[in-house]
């Protein structure tokens, strides 16, 4: 099957670098259109980037002029990945839908809408068929209609990794709470987080962090209304998150140390717990799609693992590491999460989402 032709938005920037990484040698798409601020417009991307990636710059892409963001110079994409600025993201996303344009945003604008899935696609794809109904409904009616997927905050992504397969096979967890350990990759590149602020340093608080992945948590662990058009997030007394961010220094990779209780007595193992991550097979593998992690979660047995420079590219970036899985004195059980947050926390997830709705024949 020919290549689809992709559109990246906010492509020069720390996620839309990513972004231009993991598709430029891709097998089911092609990078057609990028666009960025109209400081960048009408340049080459190669001259208007300022490129901070630790692999080289693809030529392919380097040549690609830079346009405007908008619905005119997208048009003919079969799908547009969004790594715009939050700021800017909004109307501009909303534009190409009514468009008719299929789009997956790492912005968080969109997020909370009912019926706007909120995806981390090695976790709950199966909230993409919202999407996909409302194509398939316009379809049998000969139309085309756009529609928007949001990718999850970063730090989510690696909090509801372990908690799927857990909750899947043991019910419930009510509580929860999280310390994260955050990258500076994640407070992207313009201006992103000067040196002097994080060398030799921690910064205790990242702007509305904590409250995204105290809610995005729920509305990923829920489910779908009876019609399957929305989504019903858990409600708080199903299940309470405590988050705490801080800025590291360190470049890629969110790193959440995780303490949870499950409703259900008695609680499972510690060998059941880390039985259950390893054995995890995400839907996307299932679908045979390009990027999904052949090993979704890492189980480590090492002490001082994970650690972020050595583990964030397992499975190119798409696999979470899990370790020191151990029993918690005031919750169940305690362990340390890491994931790449510019490619599962950001631009993976958003390729990887394109590759289940080209497999479920959405795109
Ligand atoms: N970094 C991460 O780990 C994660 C980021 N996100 C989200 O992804 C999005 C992008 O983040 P990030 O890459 O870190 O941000 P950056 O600041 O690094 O990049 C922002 C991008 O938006 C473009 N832009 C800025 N203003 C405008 C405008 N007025 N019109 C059109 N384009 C504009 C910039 O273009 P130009 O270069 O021309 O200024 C650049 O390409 C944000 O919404 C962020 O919250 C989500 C999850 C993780
Ligand atoms: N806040 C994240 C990155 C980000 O932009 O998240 P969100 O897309 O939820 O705004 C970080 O600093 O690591």
């Amino acid at each position: 099957m020919a290549p689809k032709k992709a559109g990246v938005l906010g492509a020069t920037g720390s996620v839309g670098q990513r972004f231009i990484l993991l598709l430029s040698e891709h097998p089911d798409f092609e990078l057609s259109v990028l666009g960025a601020s109209s400081r960048s417009a009408g340049k080459k991307y190669g001259d208007a980037v300022t490129w901070k990636q630790t692999s080289l710059l693809p030529e392919s892409a380097s040549q690609v002029p830079v346009s405007e963001c908008t619905v005119e110079a997208f048009k003919d994409c079969d799908i547009v990945f969004s790594g715009l600025d939050a700021e800017y993201a909004g109307p501009i996303e909303k534009a190409f839908v009514e468009a008719g344009l299929a789009v997956v945003s790492n912005a968080k604008n969109y997020r909370r809408e009912a019926d706007v899935p909120l995806i981390v696609p090695i976790v709950n794809a199966e909230h993409l068929s919202v999407v996909e109904n409302k194509v398939k409904a316009a379809k049998a009616k000969g139309e085309k209609t756009g529609f928007i997927v949001c990718i999850s905050n970063c730090s989510t992504a690696g909090l509801v990794a372990p908690l799927k397969p857990l909750t899947e096979k043991y019910g419930p967890i009510d509580l929860l709470t999280t310390t994260t350990l955050q990258a500076i990759s994640g407070a992207g590149f313009s201006p992103g987080i000067p040196g002097i602020d994080i060398l030799d340093n921690i910064v205790p608080y990242i702007s509305g962090e904590e409250e995204k992945m105290e809610w995005e948590t729920k509305k990923i662990l829920g489910s779908t209304n009876q019609d399957g058009s929305k989504f019903v997030p858990l409600s708080d007394d199903e299940i309470k998150v405590s988050a705490q961010c801080n800025r590291v220094a360190v470049s890629d990779g969110h790193t959440e140390c995780i303490s949870l209780r499950f409703k259900n007595r008695p609680a499972p193992s510690v060998e059941e717990v880390k039985q259950t991550l390893r054995e995890y097979v995400c839907d996307a593998f299932k679908l045979g799609c390009h990027s999904a992690p052949k090993q979704t979660i890492h189980v480590l047995e090492q002490n001082d693992r994970p650690q972020p420079r050595l583990d964030r590219d397992r499975d190119a970036g798409y696999g979470v590491s899990v370790g020191r899985i151990r029993e918690d004195p005031v919750l169940d059980f305690k362990m340390v999460v890491l994931s790449h947050n510019t490619v599962i926390g950001a631009a993976g997830a958003g390729v990887l989402i394109a590759e289940i709705l080209a497999a479920k024949n959405v795109i």
